[in-house]
């Protein structure tokens, strides 16, 4: 390429974790992209964007960095119009998601994606248009690559990548890589070809120098991965990130809307379309409720929650998806953990600060009090002195009078001794004097001294109000010190909190090895697993509800949630849209249906539980059913695909239970317009018809049977239905309950809520909201920030805590439970008569109440 058509390139440094973050920007339209920001240099990135007048379009991270944080997401929010891409095998959410091929255009050059895995799954090298300069991120460094010993790291893939893709880049193509330890700063493919000392080795060879780096791991791999997953949630806890790595905080002011939009934007073009947009929703919660996809690095493998016959290499599967988890779930505790310590320090700075304040005071008032007692003893002496000097001269008058009646040859003695006294008296006037005036001027002094201390006593400010002030400020201080205990107490929990979890997951772990150890042992054929699976009913059964509990909980899970939704479950499944049509459709024409529905159905419909459901040909079975259980050759079951189409089944749930939703609605308001039609002696309308697009039919055929719906109409959605007026009914004091605000058609009140990823227990105002067809959560009562919502349509139960699952509840007695289709929630509410409310309330969401 021609100079004049060279596009603007700055080479960016950030120090501490000798990161290149690189500027790339089209000299005639000044459109730009920066590859690789990083949170410590973000305000000298934006200020150059600014200075060199570019109109920054993409922020593009080349995979997924476990030793800084990026800066996209901050930056989206300095830099309007910014969109933040990554590959969409990095598990981390970005606007655009990268393949293979996509080219990120800036005016009139492009660099194209090469998808590059090896150092991580996502990791991708950035190629410029006409091939003269490529970034190639932590897959090749100069004459070195990256590591390759986590984050899903190979090192025969970034074997694979370097030769198959930057390699045959031509020779003289500069690369630029993302890190470098030793001072350089760039190479050639012709160079990396030759002197490359780990890539001009065999693969074997480079597989066994990888397996020996023995580097020790990125010193903020623990806050940078997690942060990296999610660089621009709004609800990230950045505040608490900057504390954790001690910097400055950026202005985080800004709408939540940017990250979620994920649209393709016209500057990405793709070569393979199709693909899912970056990940967007309506509403998210970091505390993941049930209307957002899990897809934090603490995501459940689904494949685990399988009711399966266990076959060897399937638990190897899940034992190293334990692995994965262990570590994950290590990652994210310790992050929280290093957030919590962050705000403990802060908590302790201001404990400090607010000590310091107390002191000063009791210190002004000691002052205060010192100085009193300085100035009356200085009172005093004046005041001596000032009847001395008065002594002096009423003797010198006296002598003056008496000098006419002595004798004359004493005259002249006595006027002399006179003179003397007299000018002893005024010297000691003026000393007086002077003494006077410098206490007068001290006073004075003092009190201008005192104007300027903040904690003096105000004007007229009496001592009494002083010792007002200093026991509001020893108030303060105590509250600050009780803030400190709880952020200690909420670590150390923490720290438990993990421990349990880690350790929950390493008896599973056991257990499984322990099962495979069995299988070769015990040499039973695959069709004889159903022993097994019935002495360990737990082991392929775990729900993403007992992944994280501690150990003794799966079984109270179990007993708990299950309950009443299997069978009542069996009992509707025809009477849902749910996943089974959603996968049916969505498989290839080679699978029979059957075969596919059998396992899925019995996994996501009855959890497991559904007595007597038939296997189909015996795919899957549920482990409690003996005599279903057959087994079947894993290689049969590309798991990852079973996973990939529960996902796409719970998704086409969740727009059936959506469309149904709504159908119930106009059904509704088409029938309370019939009665009153009918009321007005008119003939009556006949049943609607379902429309005529096919995505809708399932829905259709479900809630226009009339006899599931008779049983399984929530109450809410019956005509006039008035919320308040029916919780009075069932007999509630709702006139005495402070705690509530119930309407005919809202009820909102503060509960605590158990986090979903982080089991942390926060207060949350919660609304449910009969128009919106929802429970949804705030920080606040100003219902101004939202934090999650529930979906009617997705809760399936409400039920007391009886089992005590919740451990660290605030307060057990008061817990309780809304299941909804996938997951659960701890609530606690502040007294057993508005927990009893609430419980009626959102079960009028729920078909459940047809059951009582
Ligand atoms: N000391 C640094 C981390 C150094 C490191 O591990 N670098 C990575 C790339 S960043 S994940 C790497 O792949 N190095 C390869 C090598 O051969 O050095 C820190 O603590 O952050």
């Amino acid at each position: 390429m021609a100079k004049s058509e060279a596009p603007i390139f700055r080479q960016l440094f950030e120090s501490e974790s000798c990161t290149y973050t690189y500027l790339l920007a089209d000299k005639i339209t000044k459109e730009a992209v920066i590859i690789d920001p990083v949170l410590e240099t973000l305000d000298r990135d934006v200020k150059l964007v600014q200075e060199l007048g570019l109109n920054l379009k993409v922020a593009v991270n080349t995979h997924c960095h476990a030793d800084h944080i990026t800066s996209t997401g901050l930056m989206k929010k300095k830099i309007q119009g910014l969109k933040s891409a990554i590959s969409k095998h990095s598990g981390a959410s970005a606007d655009i998601q990268l393949s293979e091929g996509d080219d990120i255009t800036f005016g009139k050059h492009r660099l194209t994606v090469r998808e590059t895995p090896g150092h991580t799954n996502g990791c991708v090298t950035l190629v410029l248009g006409d091939g003269s300069m490529a970034f190639t991120g932590d897959a090749l460094l100069i004459r070195g690559c990256g590591r390759t010993d986590f984050q899903q790291g190979s090192a025969r893939k970034l074997y694979h990548s370097i030769h198959e893709k930057v390699f045959k880049l031509p020779e003289d193509c500069f690369l630029y890589p993302a890190h470098d330890y030793k001072g350089q700063t760039v190479t050639t493919v012709g160079e990396e070809r030759k002197y490359n000392p780990r890539l001009t080795k065999s693969l074997d060879e480079f597989v066994n120098i990888m397996d020996n780096l023995n580097l020790p791991k990125p010193k903020k791999i623990d806050i940078a991965v997690p942060a990296n997953l999610e660089p621009h949630h709004q609800a990230f806890k950045w505040e608490r990130v900057f504390q954790a790595l001690k910097m400055p905080q950026h202005n985080m002011e800004n709408s939540r809307s940017q990250w979620q939009q994920g649209l393709r934007q016209p500057w990405i073009t793709r070569v393979a379309e199709g693909q899912s947009p970056a990940s967007s929703g309506a509403e998210s919660d970091t505390e993941s409720s049930s209307t957002e996809s899990e897809k934090s690095c603490l995501k459940k493998p689904e494949v685990r929650s399988l009711r399966v016959l266990p076959s060897p290499s399937m638990l190897q599967h899940c034992i190293t998806e334990i692995n994965q988890q262990k570590e994950e779930l290590k990652i994210e505790l310790q992050l929280e953990i290093a957030l919590l310590q962050g705000e403990l320090q802060t908590e302790k700075k201001q404990l400090h600060r607010h000590t310091q304040k107390l002191l000063a005071l009791q210190q002004a008032r000691e002052r205060v009090k010192h100085k009193h007692t300085d100035r009356h003893k200085e009172r005093e002496s004046l005041e001596e002195e000032r009847h001395r000097v008065e002594k002096l001269k009423r003797r010198c008058e006296e002598q003056e009078k008496l000098i006419p009646s002595q004798p004359e040859s004493q005259r002249q003695q006595l006027t002399l001794q006179l003179q003397q006294q007299k000018e002893a008296m005024e010297a000691a006037v003026r000393a007086f004097e002077d003494w006077e005036f410098r206490v007068l001027e001290q006073e004075s002094g003092i009190a201008d001294e005192d104007e300027d201390r903040e904690d003096k006593p105000k004007e007229g400010e009496s001592e009494g109000e002083m010792e007002k002030e200093i026991s509001r400020q020893q108030h303060v201080v105590n509250m600050a010190q009780e803030r400190v205990q709880q952020f200690e107490k909420q670590l150390k929990e923490m720290e438990k909190e993990k421990e349990r979890e880690l350790n929950a997951l390493r008896k599973e772990k056991r257990e499984l090895i322990h099962a495979t150890q069995m299988v070769p042992k015990e040499k039973k054929p695959l069709t004889d697993w159903s022993n097994f699976t019935s002495s360990v009913p737990c082991m392929m059964s775990l729900s993403p509800l007992t992944v994280h509990k501690p150990p003794q909980e799966p079984s109270k899970e179990a007993a708990s949630l299950p309950r009443r939704r299997s069978s009542h479950r069996n009992n509707r499944l025809s009477d849902r849209p749910l996943s089974v049509q959603g996968l049916v459709r969505t498989l290839p024409d080679s699978q029979t249906t059957e075969a596919y529905t059998s396992p899925i159905s019995s996994h996501r419909l009855s959890n497991g539980h559904r007595p007597g459901s038939t296997n189909g040909d015996g795919l899957f079975t549920p482990c409690n059913s003996e005599a279903n259980s057959r087994a079947v050759s894993p290689c049969l079951l590309d798991l990852v695909e079973i996973e990939k189409r529960l996902r796409e089944a719970k998704a086409e749930r969740e727009r059936l239970l959506r469309v149904r939703a709504e159908r119930q609605r106009l059904l509704l308001e088409e029938r309370s317009q019939g009665q009153l039609n009918s009321s007005r002696e008119e003939p009556p309308e006949p049943e609607p018809q379902p429309r005529s697009e096919p995505e809708a039919s399932e829905a259709i055929q479900v809630f226009s049977s009339p006899s599931s719906e008779k049983h399984s109409l929530p109450l809410f959605l019956t005509p006039n239905f008035d919320l308040r007026a029916h919780v009075e009914s069932l007999g509630h004091g709702v006139a005495s309950c402070m705690d509530l605000r119930l309407t005919p058609r809202r009820c909102a009140g503060f509960l605590t809520k158990r986090g979903g990823r982080v089991k942390t227990w926060k207060k949350r105002w919660f609304l449910f909201d009969t128009d919106h067809k929802r429970l949804a959560y705030y920080t606040d009562c100003d219902e101004r920030k939202l934090k999650g919502v529930m979906y009617f349509q997705a809760i399936e139960e409400v039920y007391y805590d009886h089992l005590r699952t919740a451990t660290s509840s605030p307060r057990p007695s008061l817990t309780f439970c809304v299941k909804t289709y996938d997951r659960l929630f701890f609530l606690v509410a502040s007294n057993a008569v508005s927990m009893r409310i609430w419980m009626d309330v959102i079960v009028t969401a729920t078909d459940e109440h047809s059951r009582y």
